[in-house]
């Protein structure tokens, strides 16, 4: 069991946060407004010697739409394995009671109807954004959904903080496409 936690957890955190570090790099923009949240939440501080804790965490609602965005892309090419417990009829196609079936993530991440012009990555959409259900799965869903989840959420922004704060990239091969981000190999820079 804690060898599959340790599996599960450790490649997808690094698939997410990289990401949002390549896309915010893009982005200067959306970075620049990450960036101001994080500096803001560091001046709040009583004294320069005190590290980030779990309610600065929870205030990051900047840094929250990064991460979902993050997610939405990154995510968008899970594949989920399922049977079906009922016949059901999905646009015209009927997939009986008992069959496996494969649903992708990327028919409800990347439906323009949720989300408009859905390749775009703006953080910005999440400020007022109802997602139905089912059209935000990044952690799959029902009694196999990700146990880590919330410990994910928690170390993505624990790296996206401290990235923000002392770090750039620069982009070695930028003739490399950023999403997914495996190809891309990058220079950090502290700042
Ligand atoms: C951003 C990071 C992560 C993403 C996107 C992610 C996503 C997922 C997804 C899509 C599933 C399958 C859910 C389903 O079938 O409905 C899953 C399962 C699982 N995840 Fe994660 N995960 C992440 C981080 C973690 C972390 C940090 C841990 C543990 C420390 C973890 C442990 C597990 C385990 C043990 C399962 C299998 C659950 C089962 O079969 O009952 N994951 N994850």
């Amino acid at each position: 069991m804690l060898v599959s936690y340790t599996f599960a957890g450790f490649e997808p955190v690094g698939l997410v946060a990289s990401t949002a570090i390549m896309y915010l790099e893009k982005h200067p923009h959306f970075l620049d407004k990450a960036k101001v949240e994080q500096e803001d939440i560091v001046k709040r501080r009583s004294s320069p010697n005190e590290g980030l804790n779990f309610h600065e965490i929870k205030d990051m609602k900047y840094l929250s739409n990064v991460i979902n965005e993050s997610l939405r892309i990154a995510t968008a090419k899970t594949i989920f394995f399922r049977e079906a417990r009922n016949t059901i009829n999905i646009n015209g196609y009927t997939i009986p009671k008992g069959w496996k079936f494969l649903s992708f993530s990327w028919n409800y991440h990347m439906d323009p109807r949720t989300y408009v012009r859905p390749k775009e990555f703006n953080p910005s959409r999440w400020d007022d954004l109802k997602t139905k259900p089912a059209s935000f799965l990044p952690f799959g869903v029902g009694p196999k959904m990700c146990p880590g989840a919330n410990l994910a959420r928690l170390e993505v922004s624990v790296i996206l903080h401290y990235f923000l704060l002392n770090y750039r990239v620069e982009q070695v091969n930028p003739e490399s496409k950023i999403e997914p981000p495996r190809n891309c190999l990058v220079k950090f820079k502290k700042i």
